[in-house]
């Protein structure tokens, strides 16, 4: 039986380190809020404090937790209550399936504390159980947000094992003895400690996942090889910046467009339409965040390769956001991490339907090669397509191809990989004056001649 489930309500705690200024802390917990809300759960409020680092036993200062402790009903103190036997936080991340959050629990005076304390850094797992000892709530960063929200995303086969395996690693140095340890030794192997077995498992299952994706991962490098010297674009950029509207709005395709960060995990690669001549591809990819969990960075390097290999990078920013530059600037440093920094790229201020004339003029200013425009408006996605167009056209050179009638099949491919500029017959066969890239002209000069 299905009953309706009280939406979990969480914490939010920042700390505001040395040179972080005022907007950027507040910006950064919101983001944290959004993160929070996107794995569907209600944020009750925030606790900050001021300080140099988040080295510290209980990351706050005892002030500060017990403002903290009072908001959750914990003791406010480490020590002062037993730990929670074991934190469903944790439970979650080890049931494979689970997704769902769980119910809250009813406190004997009807007040519905707040279950959740999460952390907008990243902390180590004592600093975790120790907060979750002086809260008596349970305890997740930001990384872990993130990682659960992916693991909740993830729809393709890739994507999925990525998850799974970013998801272990986040996991397995947060073990730690569960009360109810002893109930769980069978057939342990001797001085071998319920610890280590769940080590030992996680170790087994990453490597049988590492070889999953080996062989996943050997399919999508045959599509992309496949795909190679065609016409790419992809665009790339912080999550909800509107890579998957301009998406939609350049190919007609339905991929999911929503207002929540990390909508889209899986590279979804479609034609621009109307059809340009030669075919152009357009992929959309996973978005950046700050603190993007180093593990996550790494698995999704495969679904990034999209990028590394497309032609033109489309950098979307959300121009509308006051702190668009940070986000520029994290979008960078990935790009860079996967080395695909090499490749060009334009600059497109996105949303800018929501920016005024003044603060237009002033990214005009600051970005005078970007592109603004706004991803809802046709005329704007159709100026973007003419500039792709364009882009492609300088690096494209004209050639002559001769059909000969026995390889009429190869028709299609040559209307789709170049541009026909004229139709003769002889003899021989049909030769075509085409025009397209020196890659797409060498590969069907060879496939003419039979090779
Ligand atoms: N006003 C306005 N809203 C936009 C524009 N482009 C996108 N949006 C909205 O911004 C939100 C995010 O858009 P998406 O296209 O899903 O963003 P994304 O970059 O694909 O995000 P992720 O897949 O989550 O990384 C949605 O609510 C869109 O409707 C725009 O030009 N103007
Ligand atoms: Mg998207």
């Amino acid at each position: 039986m299905e009953t309706k489930q009280p939406v979990p309500r969480a914490i939010l705690v920042g700390i505001q380190r040395d040179g972080v200024d005022d907007v950027a802390h507040e910006a950064s917990l919101k983001e944290l809020g959004r993160l929070v809300e996107t794995l569907g759960y209600e944020v009750a409020g925030s606790v900050s404090q001021k300080r140099g680092g988040i080295g510290g036993l209980t990351v706050l200062g005892s002030g500060k937790l017990a403002e903290l402790a009072a908001l959750t009903g914990g003791t406010g103190v480490v020590g002062g209550w037993t730990a929670p036997q074991k934190s469903k936080a944790r439970q979650r991340f080890e049931a494979a399936e689970a997704t769902l959050p769980e119910a809250p629990e009813a406190e004997p005076d009807g007040v519905r504390r707040p279950e959740f304390v999460i952390v907008d850094h990243e902390i180590s797992p004592s600093q975790a159980r120790n907060l979750e000892n002086a809260t008596g709530a349970q305890v997740l960063d930001r990384t872990g947000v993130i990682v659960e929200i992916f693991h909740r995303h993830a729809r393709s086969r890739e994507a999925r094992l990525q998850v799974e395996m970013a998801r272990l690693k986040y996991v397995a140095p947060r073990l730690r003895e569960s009360a109810s340890g002893s109930e769980r030794k069978r057939g342990v192997g001797a001085g071998e400690s319920d610890l280590d077995l769940d080590r030992r498992n996680i170790r087994d299952r990453l490597a049988e996942l590492k070889e999953q994706l080996a062989h996943v991962q050997r399919d999508s490098a045959q599509r992309r090889t496949a795909r190679r010297d065609q016409l790419r674009v992809a665009l790339v950029g912080y999550t909800n910046a509107g890579k998957s509207s301009l998406m939609r709005a350049l190919t007609g395709s339905e991929v999911l467009v929503a207002d929540q960060l990390f909508a889209t995990l899986d590279t979804t690669v479609r034609a621009l339409k109307p059809d340009a001549k030669p075919r152009v591809l357009i992929s959309d990819t996973v978005g950046f965040i700050k603190q993007l969990p180093h593990d996550l960075v790494a698995s999704f390097k495969s679904t990034l390769d999209e990028a590394l290999e497309a032609s033109l990078l489309l950098f979307v920013v959300d121009a509308s956001d006051p702190t668009y530059e940070a986000q520029l600037e994290v979008s960078r440093t990935v790009l860079h991490e996967i080395g695909a920094d090499v490749v060009p790229s334009r600059l497109i201020l996105n949303k800018i339907d929501r920016v005024d004339a003044e603060a237009r003029a002033a990214l005009r200013a600051r970005h005078p090669d970007a592109i603004m425009l706004s991803s809802k408006s046709p005329a704007d996605v159709a100026a973007l397509r003419e500039t792709i167009i364009a882009f492609f056209e300088a690096s494209m050179v004209e050639g002559e191809l001769v059909l000969p009638y026995a390889r009429q099949g190869l028709l299609g491919d040559i209307y789709e990989s170049t541009r026909v500029l004229s139709e003769d017959f002889d003899a021989t066969g049909r030769i075509l004056k085409v025009r397209g890239l020196p890659g797409a002209l060498a590969r069907l000069q060879r496939a003419v001649a039979g090779g």
